[in-house]
């Protein structure tokens, strides 16, 4: 019989070594499984692999299970970036990020959301993020939600070009580590895109008054002219003339 006394600190040690390797194992297997999601997914419709709706459910899948010391915050940015990183090896794509106010924390939510595999390229507008996805056929953009920005840069969005995809931060809360407010862009992604809550565009002389429920996420005033863009819960217009921008899955 070997009555040696076990070492605790080797045998917990043994158990992380486990833990570890099984989710290592499980990574990699989650990868063969995207190999044949390729397959069936018919990605070339749009261009794109991202698909916010799906993303925003198992974000809530996510926070839901979620219990124990390690914070909501680092298992969100392991998934989103394990999440990115597959998105990326279907279909590569860049991020345009805008860093033209707030740059560090503009760089840290890219990152906090995509990792670094999938390549930053860094703009000094909102509109220039604009124009870069505008170009392009299946990259993402990421641009600061200011309530007073200096451009109505939500002016190059819609219709076959860029539209908001996604708002962040997804969870928030206080002590996030990558709380900045911002929306993600990209061209239309079809029935992957979620309008549970829309986002419209809108201009008037500074009189026309919108619902409590009508969120202003930006405005800008030139020559007696307010132009809005607005968050609105589900699709109805906020107002006659309003154009839809996009829309977004909240947590
Ligand atoms: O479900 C999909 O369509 C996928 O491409 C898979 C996956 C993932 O890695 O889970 C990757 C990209 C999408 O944005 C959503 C989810």
């Amino acid at each position: 019989m070997n009555d040696a006394p076990t070492d605790p600190l080797a045998e917990i040690r043994r158990e992380i070594d486990r833990i570890d390797e099984a989710m290592h194992l499980l990574l990699m297997e989650r990868g063969a499984v995207i190999d044949r999601l390729v397959e069936v997914k018919r990605t070339s419709e749009t261009g794109s692999a991202f698909r916010p709706g799906r993303e925003a459910e198992m974000m809530r899948r996510l926070a839901a299970r979620h219990k124990g010391h390690l914070p909501l915050a680092t298992a969100e940015h392991l998934w989103r970036t394990i999440i990115a990183t597959f998105t990326h090896v279907q279909v590569p794509f860049t991020l345009h990020v805008e860093q033209g106010g707030e740059a560090l924390a503009m760089h840290d939510l890219a990152r906090f959301h995509v990792g670094f595999d999938v390549p930053l390229t860094g703009h000094s507008t909102p509109g220039r993020v604009v124009e870069a996805v505008a170009r392009s056929t299946g990259d993402l953009g990421l641009v600061r939600l200011d309530a007073a920005p200096a451009s109505i840069w939500w002016e190059g969005l819609g219709g076959d070009g860029p539209q908001v995809m996604a708002r962040l931060p997804f969870f928030g809360g206080e002590g996030h580590p990558a709380a900045i407010p911002a929306l993600v862009l990209a061209r239309p992604l079809g029935p992957a895109s979620s309008s549970e809550t829309t986002i419209w565009g809108l201009a008037d002389d500074g009189d026309a008054t919108l619902s409590p429920d009508v969120e202003t996420l930006a405005s800008v005033t030139r020559n007696g002219r307010r132009s809005r863009l607005v968050a609105v819960k589900g699709d109805a217009s906020p107002a006659p003339g309003a154009v839809a921008l996009g829309g977004y899955a909240c947590a």
